[in-house]
């Protein structure tokens, strides 16, 4: 722990441990995370979903503890709904209502406000993103990239301190990953983005490395990058086929 006070974190866990059945799936993370932009690195099924997932109170820690902006996500449920937004791989994981106002609407209506003021908030952030003409559209009519842009305003108009993005790019061809990713830059909140491509996070203030559920490196993206990237071209140019003559 540094010495800034906890409310002046984005998130922080100790000894954090998760733990499905019998196997492992996060083991003692310990850290500190203070700046805006946050990315979280690793190879398949080491863990960052599940650590994403936790970190948005979708999921309570085994053992040890989460904080984020404050709060514990996974026991104070109603100030997560304020604090924190994640948006999935999948949109269509997300998505539940028909259209695209009553999608953007469910949240808010989980928040509190009464249908009229959450009519004037899904027209708000529909008119910020320029997509007013989106308001009555069939969600199951708009292409995988839409989708994720839905699911993005829906979180968005929440207006929640820290967004977490769990792989948004992810089956999304190059024009719809910048148009995208030209929506993230404008996200005022925290941004926690895991991702697989370090190309994503190359301007984020901090990486956190995840290997086999521990916390292998944390640090400023031009120190854990390259190391990142210079494990994986090492494992990828091992030849694993080798193995299955032994
Ligand atoms: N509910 C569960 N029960 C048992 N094992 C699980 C469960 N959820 C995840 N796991 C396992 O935990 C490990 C970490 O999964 P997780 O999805 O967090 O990894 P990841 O780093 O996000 O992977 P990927 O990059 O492939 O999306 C994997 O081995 C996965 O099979």
């Amino acid at each position: 722990m540094t010495d800034q006070s906890p409310s002046d974190l984005v998130f922080f866990t100790k000894n954090l441990c998760l733990s499905q059945g019998n196997k492992t799936i996060l083991r003692d993370i310990n850290v500190d995370v203070s700046t805006q932009r946050i990315g979280i690195v690793g190879r398949n099924g080491s863990g960052k979903t599940t650590l994403a997932r936790v970190l948005a109170g979708l999921l309570a820690p085994s053992s040890g503890s989460v904080s984020i902006c404050g709060i514990d996500p996974a026991k104070d449920r109603k100030a997560a709904l304020t604090t924190v937004g994640i948006l999935f791989q999948n949109p269509d994981h997300q998505i539940i209502f028909p259209t695209v106002e009553e999608e953007i609407a469910f949240g808010l209506l989980q928040q509190g406000f009464d249908k009229a003021e959450a009519a004037e908030q899904v027209q708000s952030i529909l008119k910020d993103f320029d997509k007013s003409h989106w308001a009555q559209a069939a969600v199951h009519q708009l292409s995988q990239g839409q989708k994720q842009l839905v699911c993005l305003m829906s979180i968005l108009a929440m207006q929640p301190r820290v967004v977490i993005l769990d792989e948004p790019f992810s089956g999304l061809d190059l024009p719809t990953k910048m148009q995208l990713a030209r929506a993230f830059h404008r996200i005022d909140a925290a941004i926690v983005h895991v991702s697989h491509d370090p190309e994503a996070l190359i301007d984020y203030d901090e990486i956190l490395w995840i290997d086999e559920g521990t916390l292998k490196q944390h640090g400023p993206a031009k120190q854990v990058l390259p190391n990142f990237v210079d494990a994986m071209r090492k494992i990828g140019e091992a030849d694993d086929l080798t193995h299955l003559t032994d």
